[in-house]
């Protein structure tokens, strides 16, 4: 190990990796094996050390790495949020600046794509990356932090062989030489592509702990459903589905998890439309409650990358942007990606009750992009104790489609403080239940207040699928042009707080309510923020003033992260 430190007399302090633990050398020469990282004041290190090509290189208190093979000024200086971790696991003690709530105990865990290059190839699009959990521990007043890169086959087998070998978000593996050669190889790429083989497991968006403690890690496909040790950030395996669904490759990457259950649509591309299933906490076998058609039957269903319930139904989306057979099937990207826009063929929402999986509701709304549902309740507008319309509210894009090529690499890396973020709002569908043809779309609270930017999104757990107030979300201070603010917004008042501060790029903000708490928003909002001087650091507003309550930065700088889940303390 410690013919691994480089020494220098400026440094501030050094980071050593090996494949089991983290050395932190300080620059007076004392060593700390973190489980705890002395606090010191802290120059932002930028680095810390490799160990992704097999070979670990101590690179240490260098300017911010220079991301290989770009070659646009901007990039080269691009912020830590767009930057790959530049190792594989890091394990340490966070110092806290304020005040941690005594009743805040248990694990904030956070999945996203972290490494966007193997090799010599860098990647196209942020959800592209593989996928990187960050944890952070609270312990009586104090915080035990990590991360560490999910060993899914995708990953271990560009490690191994230097090279993407599956198809990602964006990215295709090149074709062999034997392909080219050989006629049939075309054939043989769409049995791998409809049997699933050669799409990815790179679990990189999600992480939920299921009502049997289990945590498990998520992307679209279905094979990319990976356990893990929330503790160790070990991949633990594979979740082996024990029910002769996963011939449908695809999922929704968010299921909705409760102590009891875990509810999720399996879009079908052969026959255009949904399954929608459901398993029992405990059991690895989902049961298919209902099915529904796509209502533009000549099309791809559209895209779910989430869908909403309340306490009876499950709220369905047919957006009009719409997967599309013959994109999936092109070894280049699409302006699209792997979809198609359709709206001239409607876009739709689905009821379904939870009970008997008939639809109760199918209607048409107006053209909407969403990819992430807040949440949804029943109301009961004649107050005679029965629901007659659904209201669902989403992160909506104003049926642009553009978020999705901004969030390719290159825009992100190249146009950081130019006002070029297409605008977003907090969506409200009102799905009636009495046989109307037509749902309505509306703006829930001026998009103004929350800077028109609106994405990655939580509530208060405990008000899933009922009335509720709080929305807590990214949202923006232009010009940016990724959302760079935490909101929370009142959606009763429609008011909204919103939290900045120069630079920064936070994770989608968390609610953890506080335990016996009798108001909605009597918690705390967790954050992970990359700074622009290569920084990062974890931060805590109060779920009700949304002030800083505490913050601890981390020894080194994070990238962007996607969605987190809180795992109580036993
Ligand atoms: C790997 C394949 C696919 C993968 C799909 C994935 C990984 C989808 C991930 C979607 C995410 C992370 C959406 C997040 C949206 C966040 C936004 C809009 C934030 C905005 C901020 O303002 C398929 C495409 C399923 C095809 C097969 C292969
Ligand atoms: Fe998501």
């Amino acid at each position: 190990m410690a013919s691994l430190i480089t020494t220098k007399a400026m440094m501030s302090h050094h980071h050593v990796l090996s494949s089991t633990r983290i050395t932190t050398l300080y620059s007076d020469n004392s060593i700390n094996d973190h489980q705890h990282i002395k606090t010191k004041p802290q120059i932002p290190v930028r680095l810390i050390s490799q160990r992704i090509s097999g070979v670990t290189r101590a690179v240490i208190n260098l300017p911010a790495p220079l991301p290989e093979k770009e070659t646009v000024e901007g990039e080269r200086r691009c912020h830590v949020a767009w930057t790959s971790v530049q190792q594989e696991k890091w394990e340490g003690e966070l110092t806290v600046q304020g005040k941690i709530p005594t009743w805040l105990n248990g694990t904030y865990l956070r999945n996203g794509p972290g490494l966007w290059n193997i090799g010599d190839h860098d990647f196209r699009h942020l959800f592209d990356g593989y996928s990187t959990l960050v944890k952070l521990q609270f312990d009586d007043g104090r915080i035990f932090s990590g991360h560490r890169l999910l060993e899914s086959d995708a990953y271990k087998a560009a490690k191994k062989h230097k090279k993407l070998c599956y198809r990602e978000f964006s990215e295709t593996p090149k074709p062999t030489r034997n392909t080219f050669k050989n006629p049939f190889s075309g054939i043989g790429e769409i049995v791998r592509i409809f049997s699933g083989e050669s799409l990815t497991d790179n679990a990189n968006t999600g992480v939920v702990r299921l009502g049997d403690g289990r945590v498990m890690c998520l992307t679209e496909t279905q094979k990319g459903s990976i356990l893990v040790d929330h503790e160790t950030l070990e991949t633990i395996g594979k979740f082996e589905y024990d029910d002769g669904l996963s011939d449908h490759m695809i999922q929704s990457a968010h299921p909705i998890v409760t102590e009891t259950e875990m509810w999720t649509l399996i879009p079908d591309l052969v026959k255009p439309g949904y399954r929608v299933v459901r398993m029992e906490a405990g059991s690895n076998k989902r049961e298919v409650v209902g099915r529904v058609k796509c209502r533009a039957g000549s099309w791809g269903p559209g895209w779910v990358h989430s869908f909403a319930v309340t306490e009876n139904y499950v709220v369905i989306p047919e957006m009009p942007l719409r997967y599309s057979v013959k994109n999936l099937l092109r070894a280049e990207p699409t302006p699209l990606y792997k979809f198609e826009w359709c709206p001239a063929d409607g876009a739709f929402l689905h009821v379904m009750s939870k009970l008997t999986g008939e639809v109760v509701a199918s209607v048409e709304v107006p053209a909407y992009v969403t990819f992430h549902f807040i949440n949804a309740y029943e109301e009961d507008e004649n107050g005679e104790g029965k629901a007659t319309v659904i209201i669902a509210d989403c992160c909506e894009h104003n049926a642009d489609t553009r978020i999705l090529d901004m969030l390719r690499l290159h825009t992100l890396r190249s146009s950081h403080g130019h006002d070029v973020l297409p605008d977003a709002r907090i969506g409200r569908f009102r799905i009636p239940l009495d046989g109307r043809k037509y749902g309505k779309l509306e703006t829930a609270v001026e998009a103004e207040k929350h800077g028109r930017a609106m994405d990655m999104c939580s509530i208060n757990p405990l008000y899933l699928g009922l009335k509720y107030r709080y929305v807590y979300a990214c949202g923006a201070k232009r010009p940016c042009n990724f959302p760079n603010a935490l909101s929370k917004v009142d959606i009763v008042d429609k008011k909204v707080k919103n939290w900045h501060e120069h630079g920064i790029i936070p994770s989608e903000p968390f609610f953890v309510p506080r335990p016996g708490a009798t108001h909605e928003d009597d918690g705390v909002v967790i954050s992970i923020v990359s700074e622009e001087n290569g920084g990062s650091f974890a931060i805590l507003l109060d779920g009700s003033s949304f002030e800083e309550i505490a913050r601890a930065k981390f020894p080194y700088g994070l990238p962007y992260g996607l969605h987190g889940c809180w795992i109580p303390k036993n």
